[in-house]
């Protein structure tokens, strides 16, 4: 039997395809309102700077013109230094002021528009996260883990870019854009029109955008996969060594590691195609306007400053036009990272308090079943008209074939599932007409996989009770007899666990696990008993220490352990999502053909 309460949903089912139910315009709409928009005075302040931006960046258009014609004048009146330094008095002001000016600007508008970003991104980080923690039990079961974090991660990363890019884009570079076609006009239109041709060489650039758009999402889709596939392999270290699995673990992780290699491949050998087109296209422009310049320039429709002036701002627009012309991409990709992470904030859990919920306050602690049904979400049939009564300090123990519905007996009792028939009562009290949060309050709960965060062992135990004082933390350490071994430890109870308590004997994680339930101080105990050999001295100790933890407690036990099932009040044996039969140890051992005496031969000859 492999019980395992409240540990990774099993069945677990491929992650269903994002039903991306609404318009593009809807995501926008909701970044900008609900992420933007409160952050509107930073966002006018950087406004205000890029505005200043643009405007310093066809400033240099008139900074050149000056350069050139002023040199020109300088070389044609063949004066020398008074000049020469006349030239430099009425250049150099705007060679330095429109760079720092520029300068300036820049910096402000680059940090403002990234807070902008950050701020967006971590308030949608808490909001997913809220939502992620308040959704059903069952919810984790619809996407591996792995793709969850990749949300928090990978999508919001993506998110952040896109709103940098797009405010950047859509503020600066178009204010830019336009302020230098202006200039352009302003400084020599007859040239300007000519170079409007060169717009059409932006098409094959738009065409390649598209593709990449759509390799951009593999890329995407498969760094998820990867994060899932990392975490399966580390927290399966264990299975994995011992299993001799490393081998073929490489294996599927190179292949993913390659898979990812092609992929960007793809998408960099298109992103790179881009680049020697506008160079193509940059050089003949420039030699266009070279050309045609010099004509006009001797038909005397314009001086060699104009026409610097124009080689410049065409200069300065093409990359802000390369970077418009692929903003599309990037908005598109920032509303799908949208669509996945407003998918997990809008989850909204079912299994809430009931209207006019009451809060339970202690309970004594008697529970019943009564003629309840369940089905998981996807058809299985776990229990079918299952009732039984548990009086308030009484042990029943839950045993059968794998399979047989026992967690999820207990998973209903703290209502991570809700039942579809019956009722399940705690002191006589429906526990859908109470609220969570007071039901919960009355349960403790001793898994056999005991769950450790990366933290002291203070803070670990100390999760049964956050209000706990340390006294009282230790109290409960000593009870369950993690004493002497945490103080063995080397910051005793400061020491920090790593991660899942790795550095932990089984014996020891779990006695941890029974003082986080001691110091509940919950009348209502449901355990998962270990069925992981531990050696007759810990097994003893652990033995001891929930006996302790039973004692003047309703305890529900899925039970591996004999001396459990022996002192159980009453057994219950569950098949196939009914129970089978019913009694103390005593009585049903020596039923022939009984169910449970058949397990009972089955484990003393295992
Ligand atoms: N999250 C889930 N989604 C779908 N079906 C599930 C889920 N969890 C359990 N089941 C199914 O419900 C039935 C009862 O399972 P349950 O885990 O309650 O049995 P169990 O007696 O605790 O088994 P074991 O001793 O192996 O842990 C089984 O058919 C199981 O496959």
């Amino acid at each position: 039997m492999g019980t395992a309460l409240l540990a990774k949903p099993k069945n677990f089912m491929p992650p269903k395809p994002l039903k991306n139910t609404q318009s593009d315009r809807y995501y926008l709409g909701r970044l900008w309102r609900d992420y933007i928009w409160p952050q509107r005075g930073k966002l006018f302040a950087a406004i205000f700077f890029m505005a200043l931006l643009a405007a310093a960046t066809a400033a240099y258009t008139e900074v050149i013109k000056r350069v050139v014609d002023e040199a020109q004048d300088l070389e044609t009146s063949g004066k020398a230094l008074t000049s020469a330094m006349e030239y430099a008095k009425i250049i150099i002001p705007f060679l330095i002021g429109v760079p720092i000016i520029s300068g300036i600007a820049n910096y402000a508008q680059r940090i403002l528009t990234n807070s902008i970003a950050l701020h967006a991104i971590g308030n949608m980080q808490k909001a997913m996260f809220q939502s992620a923690h308040n959704a059903d039990y069952a919810a984790f079961s619809r996407q591996p883990t792995g793709n969850l974090i990749s949300k928090f991660t990978n999508d919001v990363t993506i998110i952040s870019n896109a709103i940098i890019r797009v405010l950047g884009n859509l503020f600066r570079d178009v204010l830019v854009v336009i302020l230098l076609i202006g200039a352009m006009l302003y400084h020599n239109w007859q040239l300007s029109l000519v170079m409007a041709v060169f717009l059409i060489a932006f098409l094959p650039i738009i065409h390649i955008s598209r593709k990449m758009r759509g390799n951009a999402q593999d890329v995407q889709q498969h760094n998820g996969l990867i994060t899932s596939q990392l975490k399966e392999s580390f927290t399966g270290a264990r299975l994995i060594k011992t299993y001799n699995l490393e081998a073929s673990e490489a294996k599927r992780l190179h292949q993913s590691f390659d898979k990812r290699i092609d992929l960007f491949l793809k998408l960099i050998t298109q992103q790179a195609r881009v680049d020697p087109i506008l160079e193509v296209i940059g050089g003949l422009a420039i030699a266009g306007i070279v050309i045609f310049g010099a004509y006009l320039v001797n038909a005397g429709a314009g001086t060699g400053g104009s026409i610097a002036a124009v080689l410049v701002a065409l200069l300065l627009l093409s990359p802000k036009l390369r970077a418009l012309g692929t903003l599309n991409n990037v908005l598109q990709e920032g509303l799908s990272a949208s669509a996945r992470i407003f998918e997990v904030i809008d989850t909204q859990p079912t299994i809430t308090d009931a209207a006019g919920a009451v809060s339970l306050g202690a309970v004594k602690g008697s529970l019943s079943f009564k003629n309840v049904s369940f089905s998981y979400e996807d058809g299985t049939q776990a229990l079918s008209d299952i009732s039984f009564s548990v009086q308030a300090g009484e042990t029943i123990a839950l045993v059968g074939a794998s399979g047989g519905g026992k967690s999820t007996v207990v998973n209903l009792i703290p209502r991570l599932y809700d039942v579809d028939a019956g009722e399940i009562t705690l002191d006589g009290l429906n526990i859908q007409k109470v609220t969570l949060q007071s039901l919960r309050q009355n349960i403790a709960l001793v898994s056999q996989n005991v769950t450790l965060f990366d933290d002291s062992v203070m803070n670990n135990i100390g999760l049964g009770n956050i209000d706990a004082s340390e006294e009282a933390i230790i109290k409960a350490a000593k009870q369950a007899d993690a004493h002497d071994f945490i103080m063995a430890l080397p910051q005793g109870y400061n020491t920090r666990l790593g991660e899942d308590g790795l550095s932990l004997s089984g014996g020891q994680r779990q006695r941890l696990s029974i003082a986080r339930a001691i110091l509940r101080g919950a009348p209502l105990l449901l355990l998962d008993e270990a069925t992981s050999a531990l050696d007759a001295k810990s097994e003893s100790k652990v033995q001891a220490a929930l006996e302790l933890l039973m004692k003047d407690r309703t305890s529900v036990v899925i039970a591996h352990r004999l001396s459990t099932v022996r002192n159980a009040d009453r057994i219950y044996v569950l098949d196939a999502g009914r129970i089978i039969e019913s009694g103390k140890h005593e009585t049903l051992k020596k039923k022939k053909g009984g169910a449970y005496a058949r397990l009972l031969s089955l484990q003393m000859h295992s």
